[in-house]
């Protein structure tokens, strides 16, 4: 990783337009810029390409209009091809998160270059093994999870034999938090109350979708996910 590159994956939202309810992406996004979000990922499954950089775009005006462009990082989910062509355009976009069936992770950087912000799922079996293992030469951060099941991704932690659904245990991420050469956000039906548990694992962040694009007042969630963080 470049010296330069600095980035804080402490309150993580993950967002997309199936998540907020009919409420415009971009709204929810700059309630949770007033709320003290550090890093987001534009993700959907029912998006289009073009879509999903209109997405991008907004997201990068919102963070540009509240003058947070060196706090808050920007990364989309899974679409190399997106992230590339919003550069093209001229969207400040920080980088890419992909999962363990997505593109390459050396394809990735090469596209990417040195400086972008490249995320990875860690592998669910074996995570312990896995994140010590893998070469992270080419990777910024680790994301893991569930810590809870969760309705907005019901295949997050199953076991592909048994169908079980295998949560993220506190001792686990301990040991993960102090394993991982490179820092791990841990997300997965997070929520407020899950805070105090998670922080004390040395995790560097937790991620959430629906505690924030759910709910009723996204600014006041997100505020009170960013202070019980920070207690
Ligand atoms: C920060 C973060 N961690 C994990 C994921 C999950 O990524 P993936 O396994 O590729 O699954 P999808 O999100 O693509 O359904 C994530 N997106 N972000
Ligand atoms: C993207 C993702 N990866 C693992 S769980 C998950 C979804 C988290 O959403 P929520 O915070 O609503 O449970
Ligand atoms: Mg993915």
């Amino acid at each position: 990783m470049p010296a330069t590159k600095s980035f804080d994956l402490s309150a993580y939202l993950i967002i997309g337009p199936e998540n907020t309810l009919n409420r415009p992406v971009k709204s929810v996004i700059q309630a949770a810029i007033k709320g003290g979000i550090t890093f987001i990922q534009i993700r959907s499954k029912v998006a289009d390409a073009k879509d999903l950089i209109a997405y991008t775009r907004d997201a990068a005006a919102a963070i540009a209009e509240a003058g947070q462009q060196d706090r808050i990082k920007l990364v989309v989910d899974d679409r190399l091809d997106v992230v590339l062509a919003a550069r093209d355009l001229g969207i400040k976009v920080d980088g890419l998160h992909i999962g363990q069936s997505d593109l390459p992770i050396d394809f990735c950087r090469q596209y990417l270059g040195p400086d972008a912000i490249l995320g990875v799922s860690a592998r669910n079996a074996e995570l312990l093994a896995y994140v010590k293992e893998t070469d992270v030469t080419d990777i910024d951060y680790f994301g893991a999870g569930p810590f809870h099941p969760t309705q907005t991704k019901p295949e997050a932690g199953r076991d592909e034999k048994t169908g079980e659904i295998h949560t993220r245990q506190v001792a686990e991420l301990i040991e993960l938090a102090h394993l991982s050469p490179i820092p791990v956000v841990v997300g997965g039906g997070v929520k407020l109350a899950d805070m105090p548990q998670l922080k004390a694992t040395g995790v560097a962040g937790f991620f959430v979708i629906t505690a924030i694009t759910e709910a009723s007042d996204p600014e006041r969630a997100t505020r009170a996910l960013v202070t019980a963080w920070q207690a």
